[in-house]
Parts: structure tokens; C-alpha cells; sequence
């Protein structure tokens, strides 16, 4: 891996300091659909970055311009350092994409797939079996390496989907949605291996529309709306600032869900709504008199990070 190495660190030492991942007014539109809506974003080198949002907000659109599958309307992209669309071919090579599908090839063996790829990224071939191998190791599929991917477990599959975006160990990597529509045990499998990601230093934008996967991986967060960026900072920081440490939910009938949202507003406290409950945030600041008010019978839970959405957006995220 020695050459490969090399380039990876003189690619970061050229953007030592910089953003891995810049937009500055990037518009991108479909037809009469406006997917991406003027969107500024910058990712530091070395962090986690979990862009948020429900089904529609334009994070895949966002992801397919950074790596030129699509061309922004308006605005400017730098990806380490390299201007996309016009350089995209050089921020490409050290970068490793990971589709939201599963695009892998079927007829080969887990190990053959990591070879084509380490191939295509132009692995050295001197530093290509050890590539390999090293990418196997990360996804915990060393065992497996000779079963075709057609065989493989729907979470085999996914870790070794991650493990191909891995294999020529790019500077950052882009995370489409990573564990959309698997079990809760294969999800935890595969956070243990994003997780491992960050600690090796590498930058991670990752796409979810899961709550709990954002608060447990990133580093920051940005909360997308129609094409823009609702909020942006630290989970903790994010839902300290816009829901506080804790909720009161309360159910009953519409008038009684609108009674506590009118007496919640009145004492300056956000509300949110579902179908059946309102929840009263920052119930911490709570005044005595509103908790008398309210009455004995509402749910006490933590403050999340669905809260700062829908306080925000009026949107729900999952
Ligand atoms: N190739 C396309 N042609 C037309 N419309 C598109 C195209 N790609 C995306 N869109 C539309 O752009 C909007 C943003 O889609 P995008 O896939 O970026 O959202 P998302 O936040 O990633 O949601 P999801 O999680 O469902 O992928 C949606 O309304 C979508 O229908």
C-alpha cells in the first residue's frame, strides 16, 4: 500500500485545513422540480457528517453532484480540493461511493468484487492483495471471501458493498443511506463498521433518514429541507439549542392536544404534534404554574433529535 498511501496523504496535506466537501449555492433541478435549493454545506476533514432528512429532501441528489453522476445548474462544488464537475475524475480517485442500491456483482465471490474495484481505482498491483485483504478484515468478511455475493446475507452484502467503496483507502467516503431497510442487528453490525471508519481518520458524508443512526455516528449534523440546509451543528448541540434536555408527550381528543399547545405557546415553549400527541419541549423550563395546567398525565422522555426537526421544518424525518 505504500504508493497508495502517498497519494492519500498529499492529497489531504493538499487540503490541510479546507473542507473536504464544499457547496456554495448549489441549485439543482429537475424539470420543473427543484432538488437541491441553493444548498451551502461544508464538511471538515476527519468528521462524521450525517446529512438528515426525510425521503425527498435531496440528499442522494446532493450526493450524485459531489461525485458528478449529476451536474449542478448553479453553484459551486469542491471535493478535496478539486473543483467537480471539471476535475471530478482526480477527487474521484480518492474518494469511495456507496450506493443506496446494491450494485454488486452477483456471479463473482465477495473477494473478487473487492479485486475489480481495487482495479479500477488503480490499486497498484504490488499493493492490490494487501488491499484486499485489508478490506475484507474491516467488513469482517475474511470468511466469507470466497462465497459469491449472490449467496451472501442481505448484511454480508451491505458490508461488503462498504468494503468496495474502501478498498483503495480514499480520504473520504460517501454513505448513501448505509443501513436503509435492514434489521436492527445487522444496522448495529454495520454503525460498529462506519464507526471504524472515523477512527482511522477518514471523512465520512453520510445520507439517513434515521435518527438514531445520526445521533449515534456523527460528529455533526445538517437537518435537509427541500433542498437546503434547516440547521446545522452537533446532535447534542442541536437538540440542547431547539428542544432541550426533555419532553412532556401528552395524548387525548384534538380539543385537548390544541388546549396544550395553546397554553405550551403561551408560556414560550415549543410544541410538535403526532397524529395523537403533542409534546411540550424544553419542559424542563417548564413555569409551575403551566405543570399545573397541564395536569398530572403526560409521558416524560429525552429530547431527540426528530424533535429539532419538526420544530423546525414541520416535517417528520423517519
Ligand atoms: N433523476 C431524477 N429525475 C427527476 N426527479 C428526481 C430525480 N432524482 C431525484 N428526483 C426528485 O428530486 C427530489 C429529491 O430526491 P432525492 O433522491 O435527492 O431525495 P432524498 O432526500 O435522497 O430521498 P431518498 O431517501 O428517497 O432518496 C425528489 O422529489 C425526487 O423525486
Amino acid at each position: 500500500m505504500a504508493v497508495q498511501r502517498t497519494e492519500t496523504i498529499s492529497i489531504q496535506r493538499a487540503t490541510e485545513g479546507a473542507a473536504a466537501i464544499s457547496l456554495r449555492g448549489v441549485v439543482k433541478r429537475f424539470g420543473k422540480l427543484t432538488a437541491v435549493d441553493g444548498l451551502d454545506l461544508d464538511v471538515p476533514n476527519g468528521i462524521c457528517l450525517g446529512l438528515l432528512g426525510p425521503n425527498g429532501a435531496g440528499k442522494s441528489t446532493t450526493m450524485k453532484l459531489l461525485t458528478a453522476q449529476a451536474i449542478a445548474d448553479e453553484g459551486a462544488i469542491e471535493v478535496l480540493g478539486f473543483a467537480v464537475p471539471r476535475e471530478s475524475k482526480r477527487a474521484r480517485a480518492s474518494m469511495g461511493v456507496v450506493p443506496q442500491q446494491d450494485n454488486l456483482d452477483e456471479e463473482l465471490t465477495a473477494r473478487e468484487n473487492l479485486e475489480v474495484f481495487a482495479h479500477l481505482y488503480r490499486v497498484p498491483r504490488k499493493d492490490r492483495e494487501a488491499a484486499v485483504e485489508d478490506a475484507l478484515e474491516l467488513a469482517h468478511l475474511t470468511d466469507r471471501q470466497r462465497t459469491k455475493a449472490g449467496d451472501l446475507s442481505g448484511g454480508m452484502r451491505r458490508r461488503l458493498l462498504i468494503a468496495r467503496g474502501l478498498v483503495h483507502r480514499p480520504a473520504l467516503v460517501l454513505l448513501d443511506e448505509p443501513t436503509v431497510g435492514l434489521d436492527p442487528q445487522v444496522r448495529a453490525e454495520l454503525w460498529g463498521l462506519i464507526d471504524g471508519l472515523r477512527s482511522r481518520g477518514t471523512t465520512v458524508l453520510m445520507s439517513t433518514h434515521y435518527i438514531e443512526e445520526a445521533e449515534r455516528l456523527a460528529d455533526d449534523c445538517a437537518l435537509m429541507s427541500h433542498g437546503k440546509v434547516a440547521a446545522r451543528g452537533a446532535p447534542a448541540e442541536l437538540i440542547a439549542e431547539h428542544a432541550g434536555e426533555r419532553v412532556v408527550e401528552h395524548y387525548g381528543p384534538p380539543e385537548r392536544l390544541e388546549a396544550v399547545e395553546r397554553l405550551a405557546h403561551a408560556a414560550g415553549l415549543p410544541t410538535r404534534r403526532t397524529g395523537t400527541s403533542v409534546s411540550v419541549l424544553k419542559a424542563e423550563t417548564m413555569p409551575h404554574s403551566l405543570i399545573d395546567d397541564l395536569g398530572p398525565d403526560g409521558v416524560r422522555r429525552a429530547a431527540n433529535l426528530e424533535d429539532v426537526f419538526v420544530v423546525l421544518t414541520g416535517e417528520r424525518v423517519e
